[in-house]
């Protein structure tokens, strides 16, 4: 499984995430989030970073001018839409050099099975609030394509192999307070979902 530590708001936890095996890091350009990086304090944490590493701009119902600029100022690579967007949001037209993957509430499993897409718990909050989804949601699903998010955390993730997601996505589950990882946590988040 591939997997993304999202909520990175410094070099010392973007590196030791690397480091440690993460095969994307996560930027949240959203003010509400207490996980919010400014754009150009996002530039200065990309700038530090080692080649081969996908670089994620997270978004909450944000207009196509603010994340083409925001992912064009700061080095981020993917964009990653949280939530209530119309479809067309997703058209070349708007984007027509970022890549960009959909956040879908569990309702939405089984739309837009043929992209990779993230679903995410979005309870009560749009996302990093640490709740879990319910797996049982994915039984007999094709999981190839999906990243999965919501109250992950190194003692969960090992659970989740045998659904044969493409990819998995944490950020509260390996915090040691909001905007700052526990480095154990993240290194053995790792281990376990790559073992
Ligand atoms: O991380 C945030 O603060 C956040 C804020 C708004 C939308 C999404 C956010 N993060 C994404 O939420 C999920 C899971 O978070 P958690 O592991 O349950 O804390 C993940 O996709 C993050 O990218």
């Amino acid at each position: 499984m591939r997997v993304k530590i999202c909520g990175i708001t410094n070099i010392e936890d973007a590196l030791l995430a690397i480091n440690a095996g993460a095969d994307a890091l996560g930027f949240v350009f959203y003010p509400e989030s207490p996980r919010y990086i400014a754009p150009e304090n996002a530039k200065a944490v990309i700038a530090a970073l080692p080649p081969f590493v996908e670089k994620v701009a997270l978004f909450v119902n944000e207009t196509p001018d603010v994340i083409r600029s925001v992912c064009l100022s700061t080095g981020c690579t993917l964009a990653q839409i949280h939530f209530d967007v119309q479809d067309d949001f997703f058209s070349d037209v708007h984007f027509p050099t970022l890549r960009v993957i959909r956040a879908q509430k569990k309702e939405d499993i089984l739309t837009y099975t043929d992209e990779y897409r993230l679903i995410d718990a979005y309870c009560e909050a749009y996302g990093g609030s640490g709740k879990r989804l319910n797996i049982e949601w994915f039984e007999g699903i094709d999981c190839s394509k999906i990243i999965l998010a919501g109250g992950l955390d190194p003692e969960n993730v090992a659970s989740l192999k045998p659904y044969g997601f493409y990819g998995v996505d944490v950020s509260s589950g390996v915090e040691a307070s909001y905007g700052k990882k526990d480095h154990k946590l993240v290194e053995t988040f790792i281990q376990k979902a790559k073992v």
